[in-house]
């Protein structure tokens, strides 16, 4: 059974395909400990009143030390431990933003090539929004 969490209780995770060309940033989570050593998109929770493409602006400062724009919403929601939902925006790095770095969440980053998107253990729940990311241009058939 598929359980749906009630909109009103539902917490928005942005997650960002940050795009270098057509290669795609992964992240390792570093913490908590049932999701460390895992790869996912780096992102956070929506704040209240907060826009989700200003979200994820902000956790990539944050979290990677970029200035990135976001680009567009991938199509798809994606359940993860409720409360919270997955939603992806494409982003890129902005003119002169200095590279990404792990500085919080983060043990390791890598820039995946469109050929190497499988090459790393992504969280269970992140595996459909990756498979969603590698079917759409620039990763998947344009
Ligand atoms: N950022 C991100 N979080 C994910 C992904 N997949 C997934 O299950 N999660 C989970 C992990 C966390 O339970 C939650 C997001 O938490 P977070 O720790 O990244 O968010 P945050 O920076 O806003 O957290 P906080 O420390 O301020 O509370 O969503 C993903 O691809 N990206």
């Amino acid at each position: 059974m598929t359980r749906t969490t009630p909109e009103a209780e539902r917490i928005v995770v942005v997650g960002a395909a940050l795009l270098d060309g057509s290669r795609l940033l992964a992240a390792r989570r570093s913490a908590p400990a049932d999701l460390a050593g895992r790869w996912e998109l780096p992102g956070g929770k929506v704040e209240a009143g907060e826009r989700p493409e200003d979200a994820l602006v902000r956790e990539l400062r944050e979290e990677l030390g970029v200035d990135a724009e976001t680009i567009a919403r991938v199509p798809g929601e994606w359940q993860l431990r409720a409360p919270y939902v997955l939603q992806v925006w494409t982003a890129r790095l902005r003119p002169g933003s200095p590279a990404p770095r792990p500085l919080e969440d983060h043990d390791a980053l890598r820039w995946l090539d469109a050929g190497e998107l499988w090459d790393v253990p992504w969280l269970d729940q992140d595996v459909p929004a990756v498979r969603e990311l590698a079917e759409l241009p620039p990763l998947g058939p344009a």
